[in-house]
């Protein structure tokens, strides 16, 4: 069988190198001569799946190890009967993580208690869903949009202009998608931008054209009080560099850039091959996945919760490095930051998911017991 394989999915060895012979390129230069008479074709989120470069191609399979869709045509997927899978949820942990590490930076640049705001999570499925877990149960309050759940189950949601009206907080989780009774391209317009409460922070980690942004350039530039975190943009690799001079935290699309997460993509796409081919998976990915530089840590009972909760998620992960290696790369010319994103990516370092570390406390500490394991962190 012949595969092709974006270069930067890591394990394509490991998972299909039994399954026949690999070739790699890179994600965004596939086309149908690079497709040549692959059979499977596994993609990242850079490559576009459609017709033009499928038609007449031997593809039978396509897998994308990633959460989201929006770079493939499932319709023309459907209709010309090639099997395709995702992995769903497989880096909604390191996308959390992120949202986390922003907030602790924005918290600190302003010298706010995050306890005292009000979060709203639009778009509450593999990520958001997590989000709201992890923010619920550090007690906080939080306010979920996410109307397509709310059809369908009933219960505690809010929409969209409540959301804009109450929260002082606002993370997109939301699939990009410009068809349907929801669609969420520009979901926040220059309308619905130009609502946010005073000293309102946003955060986008789901798609960049979920939000306008040019509209949203023009009302940082207007209004100081607001904060913006943004890892996706709209037309990427190309970026808007006045946007992102105007962003507290600015990062190439590296949100759900985990190890765990990148592997677990890998592994969820192997193993919808082998349903779609009836065969048994016989590969794991906990055999294969590397040990943590850092597995453990000792909190004092004593340490103020706040100061913890920052110590704690800083330790695995801090945007803040992703925020500065990034800006470097906006120096340069259209040409070279659209090399530098891309390169950051390629070569991204390890980074593990915060429900991986251990934290002993040494005695009886309620407060700080709740808060790692809201985070999801074993406790000794
Ligand atoms: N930046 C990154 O590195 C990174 C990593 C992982 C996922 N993502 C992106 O994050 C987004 C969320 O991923 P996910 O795995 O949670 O997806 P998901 O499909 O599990 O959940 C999306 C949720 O959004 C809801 N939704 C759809 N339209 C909506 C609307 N108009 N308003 C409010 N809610 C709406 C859906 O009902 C669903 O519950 C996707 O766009 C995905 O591609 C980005
Ligand atoms: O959809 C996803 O899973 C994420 O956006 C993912 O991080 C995209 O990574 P890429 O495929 O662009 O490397």
């Amino acid at each position: 069988m012949r595969i092709l394989a974006d270069e930067n999915i890591p394990l394509v060895d490991a998972f299909f190198g039994a399954f026949g012979d690999i070739r790699r390129a890179p994600g965004r230069s596939i086309d149908r001569e690079t497709l040549g008479d692959a059979e499977v074709l596994l993609v990242r989120s850079v490559t576009r799946v459609d017709e033009a470069l499928l038609a007449g191609s031997q593809v039978r399979f396509v897998g994308t190890c990633t959460i989201g869709t929006d770079h493939l045509d499932l319709e023309y997927l459907r209709q010309a009967g090639i099997a395709w899978a995702s992995a769903p949820g497989c880096n909604a942990r390191g996308v959390v993580d992120y949202v986390l590490g922003s907030l602790i930076s924005l918290a600190e640049v302003h010298g706010v208690d995050l306890a005292s705001r009000t979060y709203g999570v639009i778009g509450a499925g593999q990520v958001g869903g997590r989000l709201v877990d992890v923010l619920r149960s550090l007690g906080w309050r939080v306010l979920v949009c996410d109307p397509l759940r709310q059809e369908a189950e009933g219960g505690d949601f809010v929409d969209l202009p409540t959301i804009l009206s109450e929260c002082d907080v606002l993370s997109l989780h939301t699939p990009l998608t410009r068809s349907g009774p929801h669609p969420t391209w520009h979901l926040l317009g220059r309308e619905e931008l130009g609502r946010l409460r005073p000293g309102s922070w946003l955060i986008n980690a789901s798609r960049g054209a979920v939000v306008d942004n040019a509209a949203l350039r023009e009302l940082l530039a207007d209004r100081t009080d607001l904060e913006a975190v943004l890892d996706v943009w709209e037309g990427e690799p190309e970026v808007d560099v006045a946007l992102a001079d105007l962003c507290h935290i600015a990062t190439p699309h590296i949100a759900g850039y985990s190890l765990d997460g990148k592997l677990r993509g890998t592994e969820q796409i192997y193993q919808a091959f082998c349903r779609e081919r009836g065969l048994p998976p016989s590969i794991r990915l906990d055999a294969l996945l590397p040990a943590p530089w850092l597995r453990e840590l000792s909190l004092d009972a004593g340490a103020d919760p706040a100061w913890a909760l920052a110590m704690v998620c800083r330790a695995v992960y801090d945007p803040r490095r992703d925020d500065a290696d990034f800006r470097r790369t906006l120096q340069g010319g259209s040409a070279e930051r659209r090399a530098g994103f891309d390169a950051l990516r390629k070569h991204y370092p390890p980074r593990r998911e915060i429900d991986g570390l251990r934290v002993s406390l040494g005695r009886e500490a309620p407060i700080l017991k709740q808060m790692l394991k809201a985070l999801g962190i074993s406790q000794d």
